[in-house]
């Protein structure tokens, strides 16, 4: 069998509230280099051909991303896409972005993962390849409870698992899902896709965290000094 086209659409449409920086936290610098920068240097350093990659951003901040580059003197060639009002709707506008493509793999994956492995981007767009949508996924490490209205219960955690990115899916199949309207549920592209077609699960990493609240920042610097 052929080898499939690899596109990969990198999210970092948000504003990044939760972190309170005063900007967004794609743009914050981890050892030297912004967030995003880290996170498109991991994809763009696998071993694996991607045939285009589409960055998604907040559209008022194109001139700030266009220095960054400037400045970091980035060569790996992307596209930029504005972002919409929430994460589905960046992630289908990066999709039209690859309107001419008919076949291949696309990952999604948050610009705010700067942490994310060869291994684990290999291994979910591979897994794609066989099962058509698979994601990277952990199994959580805490107890874990619902709430009721009286209190709260406990949950079987082995039944459970923390999603992350990438979410590779083949192309033809997350167009007809993002072809659907948008709903309240939606927080990620398995949530979009799952009523169409199953989601297989990769190992993930732990390593692999998302850039959410401050404290995510020292931990990400903790783990970029130890590699
Ligand atoms: N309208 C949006 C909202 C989110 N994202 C992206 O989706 C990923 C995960 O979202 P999240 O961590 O929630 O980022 P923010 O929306 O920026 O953060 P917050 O919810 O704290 O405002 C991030 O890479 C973010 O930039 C996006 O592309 N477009
Ligand atoms: C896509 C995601 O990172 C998977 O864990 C997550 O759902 C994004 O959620 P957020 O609320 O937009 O941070």
């Amino acid at each position: 069998m052929s080898t499939p086209n690899r596109f990969a659409i990198l999210v970092a449409g948000g504003s990044g509230t939760r972190m309170g920086a005063g900007q967004p936290k794609q743009f914050l610098e981890l050892l030297g280099e912004p967030v995003l920068l880290h996170t498109l240097r991991r994809f763009a350093e696998t071993s694996l051909g991607v045939q285009q990659f589409v960055v998604v951003l907040p559209p008022d901040q194109f001139d700030t991303w266009h220095h960054l580059c400037t400045r970091h003197q980035v060569a790996i060639p992307h596209a930029v896409v504005g972002g919409g009002h929430s994460r589905w709707a960046s992630v289908r506008n990066g999709l039209k972005h690859l309107a001419t493509y008919t076949e291949g793999i696309v990952a999604v994956h948050d610009g705010v993962r700067p942490l994310v492995s060869a291994a684990v981007i290999e291994n979910t767009y591979a897994a794609a390849a066989e099962h058509g949508a698979a994601i990277a996924a952990v199994v959580p490490k805490d107890s874990v409870r619902g709430l009721s209205k009286e209190g709260s219960y406990a949950i079987d955690r082995s039944r459970l698992r923390l999603v992350q990115t990438p979410q590779c899916f083949d192309l033809e199949l997350l167009r007809r899902a993002y072809r659907l309207p948008e709903l309240p549920t939606f927080t990620d592209d398995a949530s979009v896709v799952e009523d169409l077609h199953p989601i297989h699960l990769v190992e993930g990493d732990y390593r692999n965290l998302k850039i959410t609240t401050p404290e995510d920042m020292l931990l990400a610097e903790a783990i970029l000094r130890s590699r």
